[in-house]
């Protein structure tokens, strides 16, 4: 069983985008987080987002509103982030509180500033191989993939979740990446039926545990993107500890998926500015 760590796809990629930073000069790079409400998921990113910005050399402002907000309130400080020249990134976290309408939201966000990818406009370039920006944590699957040398071609690819950020873009690029792609989600009848046919599974359901060993089959590559409090504790979508005995590579949570997110982050505030 080889463990697909993170940190070495991570520290690859902020190695080649260092050197095309360093050309750009004096100029501050910055990037902006959106951040409502108390969802555990969210807070962690915010966290960790910072920190390695702020490491990178990046700007980084984080706009915090209570829970209590109101959804206009929440759009008007969206479109302050877009008026500000200084700010080239814009990255409003999921999910929002419920009285959030985030369809509404986030087709107020400039897509020249969307780089996690979230606006009707990038998700069509995105669907359509067009280019735009794609979801960071849908790049961060395809980066451990191609590092650790996983083909993907002529591969099952089994997607547990069907979200805008992650279930529905991994689906689409490892299509692109010339994958057999299923589909499934929380209303799918005997998931375990499909999952265990995945030659490659990728959880993204945000339920801790969800994909048990029995779920499987017998040396499949497991991409864990779940990141959920259980006890107190992080863990992520996939029973690690017993399907770290069927399958022949798996990602960590933490430590996987979510610590190339950030990276992913950081190339995509890059391509904002220089755009
Ligand atoms: N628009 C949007 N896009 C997202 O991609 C998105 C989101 N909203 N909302 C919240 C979730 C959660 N998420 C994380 C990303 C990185 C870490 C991360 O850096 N994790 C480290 C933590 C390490 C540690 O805990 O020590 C790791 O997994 O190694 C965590 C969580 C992205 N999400």
């Amino acid at each position: 069983m080889i463990e697909l760590r993170g940190k070495a796809v991570a520290d690859a990629h902020k190695e080649a985008l260092q050197d095309k930073i360093a050309a750009v000069g004096d100029a501050v790079i910055t990037m902006a987080v959106l951040l409502v409400g108390s969802d555990h998921g969210a807070h962690m990113y915010a966290t960790f987002m910072e920190k390695t910005a702020k490491n990178f050399g990046y700007g980084f402002v984080l706009r915090e509103l209570p829970e209590t907000v109101s959804h206009d309130e929440v759009v008007t400080a969206l479109r302050e982030l877009n008026d500000d020249d200084t700010v080239h990134g814009i990255l409003p976290l999921m999910p929002m509180p419920k009285h959030i309408d985030t369809e509404v939201l986030i087709d107020a966000l400039d897509p020249k500033k969307d780089i996690d990818g979230l606006t009707t406009y990038n998700i069509g370039l995105v669907t359509a191989g067009k280019g735009g920006f794609a979801p960071c944590t849908a790049k961060a699957c395809m980066a451990i993939l191609d590092h650790y040398g996983i083909p993907v071609e002529g591969k099952h690819v089994v997607v547990v979740g069907r979200s805008q950020v992650i279930g529905k873009p991994v689906a689409f690029m490892t299509l692109a990446a010339h994958g057999t792609v299923t589909i499934c989600h929380s209303r799918t009848p005997d998931l375990a039926n499909y999952v265990k046919q995945g030659d490659i599974v990728i959880a993204a359901a945000g339920r801790p545990h969800m994909i048990t060993a029995d779920m499987i089959k017998p040396g499949a590559v497991v991409i864990d993107v779940g990141i959920n409090e259980l006890n107190g504790k992080t863990v992520g979508d996939v029973d690690y500890d017993a399907v770290k005995e069927i399958a022949s590579a798996i990602t960590p949570v933490p430590g996987g998926v979510g610590s190339v997110t950030t990276t992913m982050m950081l190339e995509a505030v890059y391509e904002a500015y220089h755009a």
